[in-house]
């Protein structure tokens, strides 16, 4: 690390506030560095950080934190908060097994009021802290900072409309990048960039809103020309006037000094709800990150003289391109299909299909409700949507799935990458509960994919499939390394596969931790066990045939699913009490996530903390066994 003597004194917050003014914008230089230093060696999401770090110095200079409430919306952009807050001589274990989570966490510091990692919370949360302090509690000061991104939530309104009514004090800080992950989409967008783009008046408008008392009359008016540049009409109120708030801004948020002006100048005033348009640039002050298309929003370990990632070479295709590329082949035969994303284009790989069919993929910014009614309208208008969301993030869609979806039966394809535990992101990005919240639903069917050329199976059983809804899941990263079909066939509704055929165990598998499964059935076969591997494919309709099988030939039969419980296992359990089979004998233990959050690590480490690593499924499988095997096993072990 190079010396930073600034970021040396500075401690805490409280360190911070006592230096002067003056001594603010060095401060932020160096945090710059820092990040760099820090991110280079972890990776993790730079550009959102580098585009906070004098707005993160000017808040915490400004308010009195934790006293205040600083909430972060997402947190992706609280590396240089976490830096200035206590954790900076903890900041190279981020993301990492026993390290910092790479987002805001109550558990982690009190200067984390709110947890975050899913977008446009923080208003919602900050109005709660806010009528908390109204009612009596020890708070306060409450700041939600939320990017131009995450206030294209509808959630975001929910939360102004309320604080609009509520009219108590409240700060909103809009930053305001110009970006999302991708470039961002939507009206609001275009709203926005007209308020930001009409600087230098509205710089003027910030400066004098918080000088107006003081200011000669010539310049007052100066101030009332500015707010009418920035309003919707003369004498003017924005939207967000009109939803209750007092507006300032547009500032320019890489200015220490004005920022200062600003955030005080609006603390002394204020006296209900009010928001800061702050103007940033996102990955600002580091050449590579500013030059990058994707602003270096999550990057891999990288070489900080010339901003080279350095990323892991693979062994196989992941999974979200295999979607991207397979989807876009059944877009090129079938008119009808069309994708949502809920802006996450590349991440879902639905870019793929934007190039080459711009008009068929609808990006609705971070709005998963409103994605998934908008893709019921399409298919109950005849189209065949395909709404691809990331596990955790579909989450926010539900009562939309089963009310507007399942219950009208409209046939919806939802695409659910990032299935299981996904990593770095940790317990908030975990793709945990999917399988059982889909698979009660009536009407929806419910695939996983066992390897990526099942995916593409699958999407083609999608793509086929106009009977109602159905949903295919599959993970973050790299499959098994199989041959790819050239083109995917259906597969039969509700029908699993054996992969191989034993006498003692069997072990059914629910999706992509069939890999796994086929290592645990190595395991035991070397230890003289035979084992029959199968792969349910479906877990809605179940294959009853195919448990009723395996379950009748075999000593134990063990369902293993990268989920939570009461999912593809409580069926199977469900399926068999209900007619009565359970009651023959054969155990059936069901191997799902346990009930508890898991934090970030490896994904393998994380299975592994879960109890789902292979050696995991043999020692369940192995204890099923009648003492007389169990012995033999170990002997031959
Ligand atoms: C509910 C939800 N959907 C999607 C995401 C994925 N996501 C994380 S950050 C982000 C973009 C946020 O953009 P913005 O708020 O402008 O912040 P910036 O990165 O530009 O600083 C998205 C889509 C998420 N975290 N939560
Ligand atoms: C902050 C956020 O929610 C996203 O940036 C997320 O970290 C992306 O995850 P993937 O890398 O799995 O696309
Ligand atoms: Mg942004």
């Amino acid at each position: 690390m190079t010396p930073k003597p600034m970021l040396d004194r500075v401690a805490s917050p409280a360190d911070l506030r006592a230096l002067p003014d003056r001594d603010l914008p060095q401060l932020a230089d160096e945090l710059r560095r820092e990040v760099i230093e820090v991110v280079s060696q972890t990776g993790g999401h730079l550009g959102s950080s580098l585009g906070v770090v004098e707005l993160t110095v000017a808040l915490h200079a400004v308010f009195d934190t934790p006293r205040d409430k600083l909430i972060w919306d997402v947190g992706h952009q609280c590396y240089p908060h976490k830096i200035l807050t206590g954790r900076r001589d903890r900041m190279l274990t981020l993301r990492q097994a026993g390290g910092l989570s790479g987002f805001t966490k109550r558990s982690e510091s009190e200067y984390d009021p709110f947890g975050a990692a899913h977008s446009s919370t923080s208003i919602s949360a900050a109005l709660g802290f806010a009528m908390a302090r109204e009612m009596g509690q020890p708070v306060g000061d409450t700041v939600a900072v939320i990017g131009d991104g995450a206030i294209t939530a509808g959630m975001a309104y929910e939360a102004m409309n309320h604080a609009g009514h509520l009219g108590k004090r409240l700060f909103v800080i809009l930053n305001d990048n110009d970006m999302s992950i991708a470039p961002p989409v939507g009206a609001m967008q275009t709203y926005l960039n007209s308020i930001a783009s009409k600087e230098p008046f509205a710089t003027l408008k910030a400066i004098a809103e918080g000088l107006e008392d003081h200011l000669p009359a010539p310049l007052r008016e100066g101030a009332r020309r500015a707010r009418e540049m920035v309003s919707d009409r003369p004498g003017g109120v924005t939207l967000f006037e009109k939803l209750g708030f007092s507006y300032f801004g547009p500032v320019n948020g890489h200015d220490v000094p004005m920022l200062l002006h600003a955030l005080r100048s609006m603390r002394d005033k204020a006296d209900g709800p009010v928001l800061l348009h702050v103007v940033t640039r996102k990955g600002y002050g580091y050449g590579p990150a500013e030059g990058a298309d994707d602003k270096y929003h999550g990057v891999a370990k990288f070489d900080i003289a010339t901003g080279r990632q350095h990323k892991t070479p693979a062994n196989a295709p992941n999974y979200t391109a295999v979607f991207g590329q397979t989807l876009t082949d059944e877009a090129a035969r079938d008119p009808r299909i069309v994708a949502i994303t809920a802006a996450m284009p590349g991440g879902t790989g639905l870019d793929v299909m934007q190039k080459r069919f711009p008009a068929r993929v609808f990006d609705v910014g971070i709005a998963e409700q409103h994605g998934v009614t908008f893709a019921a309208g399409l298919a109950a208008g005849g189209m065949k949507p395909f709404c691809a969301i990331y596990s955790s993030f579909l989450q926010r869609g539900y009562d939309q799935i089963v009310h507007d979806v399942a219950l009208q039966n409209l046939p919806v394809r939802f695409m659910i990458d990032r299935a299981g535990l996904v990593g770095q992101d940790g317990a908030t990005h975990a793709g945990a509960f999917d399988i059982m919240f889909l698979a009660n639903l009536p009407n929806m069917v419910v695939m996983a994919a066992g390897d990526e050329a099942e995916l593409v199976h699958m999407i083609a059983t999608a793509a086929a499939h106009d009977a109602g809804p159905i949903a295919l899941r599959y993970p973050r990263g790299e499959g098994m390394g199989v041959a790819l079909p050239e083109r995917g066939q259906p597969l039969e509704i509700g029908k699993g596969r054996i992969l191989r055929e034993g006498g003692d165990v069997a072990l059914l598998s629910f999706g992509a931790h069939l890999s796994e499964v086929l290592a645990a059935a190595a395991i035991l076969e070397a230890e003289g066990v035979s084992v029959t591997v199968a792969d349910a494919r479906f877990a809605k309709p179940l294959d009853s045939d195919l448990v009723d099988r395996l379950h009748r030939q075999h000593r134990s039969l063990v369902t293993v699913e990268q989920g939570s419980t009461g999912g593809f296992g409580a069926l199977v359990l469900h399926h068999l009490a209900m007619s009565g089979q359970l009651d023959r004998g054969g155990a059936v233990p069901t191997m799902t996530l346990p009930d508890r959050f898991i934090d970030q690590a490896s994904p393998a480490q994380m299975y592994a903390w879960a109890g789902l690593a292979a050696e995991d499924i043999a020692a369940m499988a192995r204890g099923t066994l009648s003492s007389a095997q169990s012995a033999r096993i170990v002997r031959l072990r």
